[in-house]
């Protein structure tokens, strides 16, 4: 098993990439999409958290991502002495109409089947991405965690529908029409979703990379009138089961399944460890519509039984603390990340 960390894009530098590795990190997982992209949240460091609506605005749908500057990431991520394991993200700009089945979904596709192969040609081995149109979504912010530090949580469902022009968190048109996303069904759903692995999975296979799907955040049937998909543990599977293949694979969040209201996460744990790309390694206290998020050692997950079943499946791949509670001190995102790290890192000498 290997140590990372996942880096916005803001964060994409050597301060950064020599923090990771200060914290025993060798692997990085990065998101490419600005989330904060003219956005309201003023301390960036901590996740994306918006409001109604979304994070910020989508980036350009011309850009894509290029294996030259895929490159330089990687080498420069190289040279600081760790491994570029993951992008984590599509952009909404590239394919808010796969997700919303809307006219533009045959280019957005092959927008990215490029991005894909680009990613394989600078040797990058996964790719994250969330199939859902309300995103992160219904979150709320308090001093939630050991000691009062502040985190985020949910306390009920957001049912205001989304405003046209924007999926996934983001505006990708900030002059559509009034009015918002019509409502479709889960059927509908799983139906766009089989058609973008149908699609992509074939060319994830030849660029020798794997694509990792995260469970809903949060895990509720519906949210902002949307339906989801992956929202009971048992979901992963139907997920898993439309394209079998290495590259139709998991991001497992393991706070993401502990809120959901069926099944167990070290059952979880134990069904999909070999379709696991990488891990979010974030504890959680409670379940949909009612959680929070909490320290790595101080939640309802049992991180030291999730590492052993890790560990006894032969799981390889990198772990990665996905959130953390932001500590009272001058940089709260850097000192929650150094503590997850450091007890992650012990609980790997451990088992090693
Ligand atoms: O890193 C973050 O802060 C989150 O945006 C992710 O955990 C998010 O839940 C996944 O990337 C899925 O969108």
């Amino acid at each position: 098993m290997k140590l990372g960390l996942g880096l916005y894009r803001h964060m994409l530098n050597r301060q950064h990439y020599d923090f990771a590795r200060q914290c025993g990190c060798t692997h990085l997982v990065v998101h490419l999409v600005d989330y904060f992209n003219k956005g309201k949240q003023e301390n960036k460091n901590d996740q994306p958290i918006g409001d109604n609506s979304g994070w910020g605005f989508a980036g350009d749908p011309e850009k894509i991502w290029t294996v030259e500057e895929l490159l330089q990431l990687k080498k420069e991520i190289n040279e600081a002495g760790l491994e570029l394991e993951a992008i984590e993200n599509f952009d909404p700009a590239h394919w808010h109409d796969i997700l919303l089945d809307g006219p533009q979904k045959k280019v957005q596709i092959e927008k990215l089947k490029q991005i894909i192969r680009n990613v394989g040609a600078a040797g990058i081995p996964v790719f994250g991405y969330n199939f859902s149109l309300a995103g992160v979504s219904s979150r709320i912010t308090g001093n939630f965690a050991r000691g009062g530090a502040r985190s985020v949580g949910m306390d009920g469902v957001d049912e205001r529908p989304i405003q046209n022009g924007m999926v996934w968190n983001m505006v990708y048109d900030k002059n559509a029409s009034t009015g918002s996303i019509p409502e479709i069904t889960h059927e509908q759903l799983w139906e766009r979703l089989t058609w973008f692995l149908n699609e992509l999975i074939p060319v994830a296979e030849e660029a020798g990379v794997k694509l990792a799907a995260h469970p809903d955040d949060p895990p509720m049937p519906y949210i902002r009138k949307t339906p989801r998909l992956v929202y009971q543990p048992q979901l992963y599977q139907k997920l898993l089961d439309i394209k079998p293949s290495k590259s139709n694979m998991l991001e497992f969040c393991l706070g993401s399944i502990a809120e959901m209201t069926e099944g167990d996460v070290y059952q979880a744990t134990e069904q999909y460890a070999s379709n696991v790309a990488y891990v979010h390694f974030r504890n959680v206290r409670g379940k949909v519509p009612h959680y929070k998020e909490v320290f790595v050692d101080e939640g309802d997950i049992d991180m030291v039984q999730i590492i052993r079943i890790l560990k006894r499946k032969g799981f390889d791949g990198v772990l990665i603390p996905d959130h953390t509670p932001q500590m009272s001190c001058e940089a709260p995102w850097y000192a929650g990340m150094a503590y997850t790290l450091g007890y992650m890192k012990a609980l790997m000498q451990t088992i090693e």
